[in-house]
């Protein structure tokens, strides 16, 4: 059964790791997809001619989604494209592990800026498309595990995503009046270009898939089905929700 036939779906920072698997899974479900992507063009085209071989349309629109103007464009391109936004997942995000006490600002400014600020703009640009269309939507925020507990060289990087998570509660509340479901998935520790290297010390890798009771790490595939759940009509009455895709990290205190 295809999910998304015949939906729209917009994804940022969708060439590598849980944005690309969601962009592809989309479009196995029969979604044209939009990919956001900020750096070199080589993954986002491949992973354009991934879902062209899927039989389904795709446009790769280049920026940075801390610039709200990038928001702008690539629904509007989105758009032109497709004739329309149904669903927007905003995962686009920056996690440079670095330790407290000697944080240098411009770390801090810039995953804000990234993870937090460009959530905000890419939303609040597919809500206003969804609203002059009239006939709902579904947005869904990849925030974190990290939304809930804390993490050493992580504390610019946990705030954003715990607001992240917020952010979707708030325009649950906003966006409920048009139809429009927000929603966030929790990913616990995937597999992905951003924390290869922090997973390349093999103790703390060791460390880490010991916590989580189905035994091995996440691969940004495992994100793929509960974004496409959450983004279908199969979870038409959820809104306001996080829904944790640890492999059960989060409840293993002991
Ligand atoms: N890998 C993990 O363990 C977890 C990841 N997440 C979140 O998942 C999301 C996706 O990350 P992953 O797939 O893991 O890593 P990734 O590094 O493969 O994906 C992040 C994507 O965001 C893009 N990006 C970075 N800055 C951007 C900008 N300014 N504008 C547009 N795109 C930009 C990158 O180019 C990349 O394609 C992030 O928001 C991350 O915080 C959440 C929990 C766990
Ligand atoms: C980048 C981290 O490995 C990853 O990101 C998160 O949000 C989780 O906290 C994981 O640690």
């Amino acid at each position: 059964m295809k999910l998304l036939e015949g939906k729209t779906v917009l994804i940022t920072g969708a060439s590598t790791g849980i944005g690309r698997a969601a962009a592809i899974g989309a479009a196995r479900h029969g979604a044209d997809v939009a990919l956001n992507y900020a750096h070199s063009d080589g993954p986002a085209q491949s992973c354009v001619a991934e879902i062209e071989a899927l039989g389904r349309r795709a446009l790769a629109v280049k920026g940075d989604v801390a610039d709200p103007e990038t928001a702008r464009d690539f629904v509007a391109k989105a758009v032109d494209a497709f004739g329309k936004v149904d669903v927007m997942v905003s995962n686009a995000g920056i996690c440079p592990f670095h330790s407290f006490l000697d944080m240098p600002a411009e770390v801090v400014e810039r995953t804000f800026r990234v993870n937090l600020h460009g959530a905000y703009y890419m939303v609040q640009a597919a809500a206003r498309q969804m609203v002059e269309q009239g006939h709902g939507g579904a947005i869904v925020a990849v925030s974190s595990i990290s939304a809930l507990v804390g993490g050493e060289f992580q504390t610019h990087y946990t705030p954003t995503k715990a607001g992240v998570h917020s952010l979707m509660q708030s325009t649950a509340i906003a966006l409920g009046k048009y139809g429009i479901r927000c929603n966030s998935v929790l990913p616990g520790t995937i597999l992905t270009e951003i924390n290869r290297d922090d997973l390349a010390d093999v103790e703390k890798r060791r460390y880490m898939e010991a916590r989580t009771p189905l035994g091995r790490l996440g691969q940004p595939e495992d994100l793929a089905g509960p974004i496409v759940f959450l983004a279908s009509d199969m979870a038409a009455y959820v809104t306001g929700a996080a829904l944790l895709v640890d492999g059960g990290m989060y409840v293993n205190l002991q």
